[in-house]
């Protein structure tokens, strides 16, 4: 049974399982991401970050358990209609396209918010009203010299950053990043945690992160999850001394 969401919860999970050939990758996970907060999921490798990532967005259906999302039970919904509830993903891998310019494939976003990414040719000049836009994004993530770069010759940590633009191009209540500074140099890091702190502004963030100094630097609340289940929760200065924390963390740091 779904119990009431507090108002200043946005996403709720209820007893979330996901099991694969009976093996519980997720098992009866509650959790409660905060409005207008910085929420991380952490954990070593094969805790089941990505599974709940897939759940949430819908990529895959939980084996049990319920999610809520601003009070609406989303669990039986498909990814679309979840993506239009507000709660959109950043992807790991990249979701822009390469041989499209920054410019461009912000203006693909922007278009595919208002459900007509597939009337291409026959709207260019629709396109290029959404230039303002566009541009004022770039901006947002200080891509606006890359404009006409395309995606593929852009740096890495350049590219991660178009990808958020794209992603803020859907106007996200909650947006979801996975491993936002994954493979990235140190440089590159401070200026992704400048970015999501920013953007952070109205909205919400859940994210999947392995740099614990990013986490600490960012997030209001941790969750930890171990072998698919809730280990611990709450803030940094709280979860970094949980001696349980500390132990399956062991080796995995190292
Ligand atoms: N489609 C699948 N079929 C079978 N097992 C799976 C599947 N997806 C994930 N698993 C298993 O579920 C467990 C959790 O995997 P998951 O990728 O969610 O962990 P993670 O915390 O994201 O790990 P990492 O930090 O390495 O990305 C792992 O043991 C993984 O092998």
């Amino acid at each position: 049974m779904l119990k009431t969401l507090p108002d200043d919860t946005i996403l709720q999970t209820q007893g979330l399982t996901k099991e694969f050939l009976g093996f519980a990758a997720v098992s009866n996970v509650n959790l409660q991401v905060k409005r207008g907060s910085i929420h991380a999921l952490i954990g070593p490798n094969g805790a089941g970050k990505t599974t709940v990532f897939n759940l949430l967005t819908k990529f895959i259906q939980p084996t049990q358990g319920h999610i809520q999302f601003n009070g609406i039970d989303i669990t039986r919904e498909s990814s679309v209609q979840v993506a239009r509830r507000g709660m959109v993903r950043s992807f790991q891998i990249s979701a822009t396209f390469g041989h499209l310019t920054a410019l461009e494939n912000v203006r693909v976003a922007l278009q595919r918010k208002r459900g007509d990414s597939f009337n291409f040719w026959s709207s260019v000049r629709r396109l290029d009203a959404l230039n303002d836009r566009a541009m004022a994004l770039l901006e947002e993530v200080d891509l606006r010299s890359f404009a006409d770069t395309v995606a593929i010759e852009m740096p890495y940590g350049r590219k991660r950053a178009l990808e958020i633009a794209t992603t803020l191009a859907l106007d996200p209540e909650l947006m979801l990043l996975d491993e936002p500074t994954q493979g990235m140099g140190h440089e590159d890091v401070g200026r992704v945690v400048e970015l999501i702190r920013k953007v952070s502004a109205n909205r919400t963030i859940l994210m999947v992160e392995h740099n614990l100094s990013v986490v600490e630097s960012l997030c209001d609340t941790l969750t930890v999850l171990q072998r698919g289940s809730v280990l611990a929760e709450g803030n940094y200065a709280t979860v970094s001394k949980d001696p349980r924390v500390l132990e399956a963390y062991v080796g995995v740091e190292a």
